[in-house]
């Protein structure tokens, strides 16, 4: 048989993966899609940059549209990243019959409706297995292998870039800055870091995975999104003290009346699963109605840990290169005509636990004014510490953990103690889960 002849937009940290992954490993590759995957162009900005692999038989071209135009290539693998042009390239792509591979999870939770649209359209598949925790098979093992299960809910950590800086930040006391530089350097960080700091890639890839989990249209402008600047070495310190570990966690819910979906730091049990995954590692913890809890563990980022699902989304499209758009396995995973229009319900209407900390003037009657405020809400405490001043400074941390209460009645009750004449600045709060139903 011929080989199949691919197109890359982008021959950078994935990209090069990718290419290294199909030369070292072709005739392995090839056994498996019964086709050999031949790399034929390639589109990059710097023509004349070394790179990290070979390019020997590749068309290289600054012009993605090339790439895109040439009748000689099938499969179109799109790693340029960000919006434009890569949503005019794949749609072009797909409008030229091709098939596309994408790890660019900006492009499928803003334009994932009305790329698949299209793509069923022209009879051609689309698919981003890399876009989401990068080499861990967690796009495959939820649309294919969790199907007999109604998702109640998942958590994960899924964004490498965040979790190395939270695990070099706080249990190597390294400075932000230098730890941010590294990522970096290793190919962890979007283009735009802010990205990975803000939360704002992990929201991406929620979206993508609470589509996939509950069978709703993509909906990244209702994700509830925190970054992790407002985390200090003192609150991983004191929630160690209480008994957990900080972690930044993509959550998303089956709740009654809706879905939550929600990116922020979360206080999680010390020997959760969850709370011991470290650096660049990406963890899922999916649980379904039959199955119960699952974990799906492995690189978020780096070369050759996202170019691995890029591959495995390859010999995928080689397989099944002429299957007619009804019979592939449904973008995300429920037949487009079944979506779902529940709400996202607004994160006042979510419960969850608090840890709440407050800098307060060391004087009588401040811890009462504080737990009145919480009773007069109904929001019951699980434990109050008090820490000594820092040295030099005057104001006394008080933490207090709470049990679970609907968002709107905590922000009531952080207006209120805020308020306080004894209490200084804002409160700090991170949000506790146990995920142990
Ligand atoms: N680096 C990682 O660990 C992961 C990255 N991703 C995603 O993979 C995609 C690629 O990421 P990286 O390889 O890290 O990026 P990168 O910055 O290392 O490489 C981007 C490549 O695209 C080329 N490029 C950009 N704009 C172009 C244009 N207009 N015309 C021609 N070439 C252009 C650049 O020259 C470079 O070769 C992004 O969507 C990213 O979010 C997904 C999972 C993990
Ligand atoms: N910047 C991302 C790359 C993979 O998606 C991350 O750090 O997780
Ligand atoms: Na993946």
């Amino acid at each position: 048989m011929k080989p199949v002849k691919v197109g890359l937009l982008g021959l950078g940290t994935v990209g090069s993966g990718t290419v290294n992954i199909l030369e070292r490993n072709s005739d392995e590759i090839t056994r498996r899609a019964g086709r050999e995957i031949q790399v034929v162009a390639a589109a990059t900005r710097h023509l004349d940059r070394p790179r990290s692999c070979r390019t020997e038989g590749i068309r290289l071209t600054a012009d993605p549209f090339q790439v895109v135009d040439d009748p000689e290539t099938e499969i179109i693998v799109e790693l340029i990243g960000g919006y434009e042009p890569a949503l005019e390239l794949v749609l072009r792509a797909i409008d030229n019959g091709k098939h596309v591979v994408t790890a660019n999870k900006a492009l499928i939770a803003l334009h994932g409706n009305e790329i698949f649209a299209r793509a069923r359209e022209k009879g051609v598949t689309v698919v981003f297995e890399a876009a989401v925790a990068g080499g861990i098979p967690i796009i495959k093992a939820m649309r294919e292998g969790l199907t007999g299960n109604r998702i109640q809910w998942l958590a994960g950590i899924i964004n490498g870039t965040a979790n190395y800086i939270f695990t070099e930040m706080f249990y190597a006391e390294r400075e932000f800055g230098e730890v941010l530089a590294e990522a970096q350097r290793l190919g962890y960080a979007e283009a735009d870091p802010t990205f990975d700091v803000e939360g704002i890639d992990a929201a991406h890839k929620l979206t993508i995975l609470a589509s996939i989990a509950f069978g709703i249209p993509l909906q990244f402008d209702k994700v509830h999104v925190e970054g992790i600047a407002h985390v200090t070495a003192e609150d991983v310190a004191w929630a160690e003290e209480l008994g957990y570990r900080i972690k930044h966690l993509g959550i998303c819910v089956h709740e009654e009346n809706g879905y939550s979906l929600r990116v922020h730091p979360t206080l999680l049990p010390q020997r959760h699963m969850l709370a011991n995954v470290d650096g660049v590692m990406n963890a899922v913890m999916v649980s379904g109605d039959a199955v119960g809890p699952t974990l799906y563990y492995g690189p978020g980022a780096g070369s050759e840990p996202t170019a691995s699902a890029v591959v495995a989304d390859l010999v995928d499209v080689v397989r099944e290169f002429n299957l007619e758009p009804e019979n592939r396995v449904p973008y995300l995973a429920f037949q487009s005509h079944f979506l779902s229009n529940d709400p996202v319900l607004d994160m006042g209407e979510v419960e969850t636990a608090y840890y709440i900390r407050l800098m307060a003037q060391d004087e009588p009657g401040v811890l009462a004014d504080v737990t009145r405020i919480l009773g007069e809400l109904g929001i019951s405490i699980e434990a109050i510490m008090q820490k000594e001043p820092a040295p030099g400074a005057e104001d006394v941390p008080v933490i207090f953990l709470t049990h679970r209460v609907k968002e709107h009645r905590m922000n009531a009750a952080i207006e209120q103690i805020e308020g306080l004449p004894a209490v200084n600045g804002r409160l700090t709060r991170i949000r506790v889960e146990r995920f142990d139903s």
